[in-house]
């Protein structure tokens, strides 16, 4: 039984939760068609995450992936002051492929102008990351550095930014997957350009700014949210360290 708790608390026992249900999910319905596993997943979560919010915070927007075109164009969300951004499956094609654990649910809370409140829950993982209890990403030595790329839509010019700046490419699954591999330790930075939306990158953002990191657009502008367009399609997250030169690199590279 869930009762009052803040914010923080609340997006990170929501994301459990769907987390928890999407591992039964892909328990019940097996692999064997992983075109129904990923509707169903993304369905029922969508659906749990709905219906708790409306119970729990119901005077609050919310803007979800799986919303239809209306709901996601409603005009009340642009003048709401409380708005959770929510991606109910990150991950989809990795959730429908038996043995990932790249795969996690995003809920963030928008307030204001900025990511006040976040949770990434990696279930598959047993873990959640949340602004509740930011994690301490560990601080970069010199040397070869980890870049982490989308599986199957690596941006052209990583390879080459990799090349120019010293870093080897970890290609991993789902935003949230790898924001939170910069922030456990397993890469140091995580580029992506050509295409993502707010859903994408609100919770991992919102976390990876309050453990310290740094997150950016790939032009070094703020990632800003609860935009009337939700397609928000680059996105830089390294260790502070790393920044700059990552930063260098790709306007370089954009010349
Ligand atoms: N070029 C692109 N256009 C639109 N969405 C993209 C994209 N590249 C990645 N994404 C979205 O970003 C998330 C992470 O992608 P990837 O694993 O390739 O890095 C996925 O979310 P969903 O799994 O919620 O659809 C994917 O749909
Ligand atoms: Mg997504």
């Amino acid at each position: 039984m869930m009762t009052i708790r803040d914010d923080h608390s609340l997006a990170a026992d929501l994301a459990t939760e769907a987390g928890e249900r999407l591992l039964r999910t892909r328990e019940r319905t097996g692999f064997a068609d992983p075109a129904a596993l990923r509707a169903e997943g993304d369905r029922s979560s969508h659906l749990y995450l709905m219906e708790s919010l409306a119970r729990l915070r119901p005077s609050d927007s919310v803007l979800s992936e799986e919303a239809t075109r209306e709901e996601r164009l409603d005009p009340r969300r642009l003048r709401a002051e409380r708005v959770w951004i929510v991606d109910p499956l990150d991950g989809t094609r990795e959730f429908s492929e038996e043995g990932r654990a790249d795969w996690a649910v995003h809920v963030a809370l928008w307030e204001r102008g900025r990511l006040s409140a976040g949770a990434v829950a990696l279930p598959a993982q047993g873990r959640t990351l949340t602004t509740a209890d930011p994690p301490k990403p560990p601080s970069f030595e010199k040397g070869r550095f980890r870049i982490a790329v989308s599986r199957t839509r690596p941006p052209e010019f990583v390879q080459k930014l990799a090349y120019l700046v010293g870093a080897d490419l970890v290609p991993i699954g789902s935003a949230g997957a790898k924001i939170s591999a910069v922030l456990t330790g397993e890469v140091e930075a995580y580029v992506h350009a050509g295409g993502q939306y707010e859903w994408d990158s609100a919770a991992p953002v919102a976390v990876a700014l309050a453990a310290g990191a740094h997150a950016s657009r790939i032009d070094g502008s703020e990632l800003t949210y609860n935009q009337a367009d939700p397609s928000l399609p680059d996105i830089l997250v390294s260790l502070p360290e790393l920044a700059t030169s990552l930063l260098a690199g790709i306007r370089d590279l954009h010349r």
